[in-house]
């Protein structure tokens, strides 16, 4: 199953949303997306989940480094994009919270476990 996830950076900082209750991996914090559908392109999954779940309009401009991740049920391919906001204001339809993190931040959440490797590689793009 293939993961599409947005690292959507406005003045500086990252969106980061944390995971509902009633959700799989509940109250741990990831980047927003959502699994790709047949016949849709990995941007057009990332551009409709934000306008889906946060009423969002985003654009994707930098695919980084998938992450396959294997837990006892599924392996899911999470696959990041550095994305630009285009506006909209954020409502929350299915997270309990956001924030836009400082990167100095981003290790400090308690992340999904497949999302450790796309912090450690963005951080590492951004100090570069
Ligand atoms: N959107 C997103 N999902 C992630 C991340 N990291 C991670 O392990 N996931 C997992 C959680 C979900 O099981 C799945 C994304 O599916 P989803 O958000 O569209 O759907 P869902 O919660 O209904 O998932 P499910 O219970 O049907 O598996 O990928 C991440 O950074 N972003």
């Amino acid at each position: 199953m293939k993961v599409i996830c947005a690292l959507l950076e406005q003045h500086g900082r990252v969106l980061v949303t944390q995971r509902s209750e009633n959700m799989r991996e509940p109250l741990l914090w990831e980047f927003p997306g959502g699994k790709l559908e047949a016949g849709e392109s990995e941007q057009e999954c990332l551009v409709r989940e934000l306008r889906e779940e946060l009423t969002l309009s985003v654009e994707p401009v930098l695919r980084l480094s998938p992450v396959v991740h294997h837990s006892p049920d599924r392996t899911i391919e999470l696959i990041p994009y550095i994305c630009m906001y285009h506006g909209g204001a954020i409502q929350l339809i299915e997270h309990r919270a956001y924030q836009w993190a400082k990167q100095d931040e981003l290790p400090n959440y308690a992340w999904c476990p497949a999302d450790l490797p796309i912090v450690q590689e963005y951080l590492a793009l951004k100090r570069g």
